[in-house]
């Protein structure tokens, strides 16, 4: 079989493209796994797929599976990597268009050749929605993890994440503590797992530990979910720089009610062939 693909990334969170749009993707969870392989593979942090909608209001959709081969409910740098991808193929209408997720519908606003603004939608705090399996809501939370306590605040943005303030973010403990929170019974779904740095009001450093990859360049979702759990704790502003150690996003959150956007870059890497 030979399957043709794009590498794209999104500030370093890198990506294998697919065309599903005249045929499904029909790769096994063990196939994805042999694709994601950085030695015996081509290798991403996620595997994009693009599709055809099928709800009324968008025109396309796409799907996201993990290094691992699970599926994910969103992805961030990715809705910026596909609204590229339908560009340079000529069918992304101009303007804001809206793009069928996993998670439901977001929106994506190309603004220069390769920067993308994308409406991420509303952060979700609920226990049940994110899943985590606790009480009551709350702003943050402390739970024993890895024979320590620790606390994090916790949001779904059509993924699940746990965000952890540090002191030092170079100094993060993120594979230890991140792998251990992935994997925390509280967590029935996995989570991904934040370690933020306030740097002032409008600017922190990010790092994430994703489900089923392990830390990652950058993360869009993470970025997203960093900014709307510490402006709940009313610790940053409005408008927040993120910057990862593949680079920067803007973030914008007014509060409850209203969407996330994030804006950055999305770019193509090469053209490929997989003989799988
Ligand atoms: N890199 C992504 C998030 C990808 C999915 C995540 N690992 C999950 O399993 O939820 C982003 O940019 O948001």
């Amino acid at each position: 079989m030979t399957l043709h693909f794009s590498k794209m990334h999104g500030i370093g969170n890198d990506f294998v493209v697919i065309d599903c749009r005249a045929a499904p993707l029909g790769l096994s969870t063990a196939e994805i796994r042999r694709l994601a392989d950085r030695h015996r593979g081509v290798g991403f942090d996620q595997l994009l797929t693009i599709e055809r909608a099928d709800r009324a209001d968008c025109v396309w959709r796409y799907d996201i599976y993990n290094q691992d081969g699970s599926h994910a409910g969103q992805c961030g740098n990715g809705a910026r990597c596909v609204a590229l991808w339908l560009q340079r193929a000529g069918v992304l209408p101009s303007g804001t268009v809206r793009l069928q997720s996993p998670s439901g519908v977001i929106e994506v606003e190309m603004r220069d050749y390769k920067t993308v603004r994308v409406d991420m939608g509303l952060p979700e705090f609920s226990p049940a929605h994110i899943p985590l399996l606790i009480d009551a809501e709350a702003d943050s939370y402390t739970l024993e993890i890895a024979g320590q306590r620790l606390s994090f605040g916790a949001v779904s943005m059509g993924n699940p994440h746990a965000v952890i303030q540090v002191e030092d973010i170079a100094a993060a403990p993120v594979a230890a503590l991140g792998a251990a929170l992935e994997h925390s019974a509280h967590f029935p779904q996995r989570c991904n797992v934040g370690f933020v740095e306030i740097v002032a009001r409008d600017h922190v450093h990010l790092r994430v530990w994703e489900r089923g990859v392990g830390e990652t360049l950058a993360c869009g979702s993470g970025a997203c979910a960093a900014v709307a759990v510490l402006r709940r704790q009313k610790l940053v502003d409005e408008k927040v720089r993120v910057s990862l150690p593949g680079g920067d996003l803007q973030l914008e959150w007014p509060g409850p009610g209203r969407s996330i956007h994030m804006s950055g870059a999305a770019e193509f890497v090469f053209e490929g062939e997989w003989l799988a």
